[in-house]
């Protein structure tokens, strides 16, 4: 379950502004993120969802240092990725953030054990013989799969293999850990054991954690979930835990839209739709809100 954001550390562990990434192909342009701006607290828990094609791959490819952007700003653990050269790029991708990729394959090498897979990710960092298996040992216990140290991926379960991809990922204790649609081929069940893996991570090593998923229920899971729609942040949902008048934890989520620093808004669908808002809306500022109308005639002339 999350934790409240109150006490931790606000400087941002990712910051991203203004992001455009065009790709070209045969000459057709896609623009897969077009003015993307993101900030994440250092030491939180963040969910990116959007559907496919809204521009997440792009997005974590771009924040791991794996693509660079078109245009726009990117920092992250406090790299600028559009600045730095090839050594300080590979000090990043060794020592600032670790991955987990929705495929298994992509994660862990299926001739080693669980324990050897995370010992062979400390050697890239450099780690001594007695460090790596005492890292090893710890990242194990930490993720709960201590008993699975000297089983191979394919002897594991899919969400056991996810939680064995998270220990190789923190092997040199990164700032920043991304992972890209890391419940897509789990079931309920094996997903909310991956999404508690990376809350536990969080909450004993400060890790900053970003997760990118089309699958909207992984905000039950997480402090702050952005929804991204057409490589642009649209909405987003903070959920906040506060203590009830008997002592209970009580759970409250409040969802708000993105707006841009030029003052761009985008409306959930459901709201458009409701409302068949479209083209162009009525706006009346009020004191404290602002009202947004369909704009056709009956409304014009009826007010609200
Ligand atoms: N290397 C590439 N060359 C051309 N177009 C690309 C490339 N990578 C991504 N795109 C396009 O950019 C857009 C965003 O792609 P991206 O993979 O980031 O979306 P996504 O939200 O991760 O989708 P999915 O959930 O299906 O993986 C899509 O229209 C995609 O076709």
């Amino acid at each position: 379950m999350p934790s409240s954001t109150s006490e931790r550390d606000t400087t941002g562990a990712i910051a991203c502004s203004d992001l455009v990434r065009v790709f070209s192909t045969r000459g057709v342009e896609v623009q897969a993120l077009q003015g993307l701006s993101l900030e994440v607290a250092s030491g939180s828990v963040m969910a990116v969802v959007g559907s496919s094609g809204s521009g997440k791959s792009t997005l974590l490819r771009i924040l791991s240092g794996l693509d660079a952007p078109t245009a726009g700003r990117a920092t992250v653990a406090g790299h600028d990725l559009l600045e730095m050269g090839s050594a300080e790029r590979l000090e990043f991708r060794r020592h600032s953030v670790g991955f987990v990729w929705q495929q298994t394959a992509r994660n862990l090498l299926p001739y080693l054990t669980a324990a050897e897979n995370v010992a062979l990710a400390c050697t890239i960092g450099r780690q001594s013989r007695s460090a790596r298996s005492a890292t090893t040992r710890e990242l194990l216990s930490l993720l709960a799969i201590e008993d699975c140290s000297d089983r191979r991926p394919p002897e594991l379960s899919g969400g056991q293999q996810q939680r064995v991809a998270i220990a190789v990922a923190m092997a040199n204790a990164p700032r920043v850990l991304l992972a890209d649609e890391p419940t897509g081929e789990l079931d309920d069940a094996a997903s909310a054991e991956v999404l508690a893996a990376m809350n536990q991570v969080n909450a004993e090593r400060g890790t900053t954690v970003l997760v990118v998923t089309h699958d909207a229920t992984v905000s039950d899971h997480v402090e702050r979930t952005v929804q991204i729609r057409d490589g642009r942040t649209s909405s987003e949902v903070l959920r906040t835990t506060t203590v009830d008048e008997t002592g209970a934890d009580r759970v409250v989520a409040r969802e708000y839209a993105v707006l841009d620093r030029v003052g761009r808004l985008q409306l959930p669908d459901e709201f458009t739709s409701r409302l068949d808002l479209r083209d162009r809306v009525r706006l009346e500022l009020e004191p404290d809100h602002v009202g947004v109308w369909p704009a056709d005639e009956e409304t014009e002339e009826g007010g609200r």
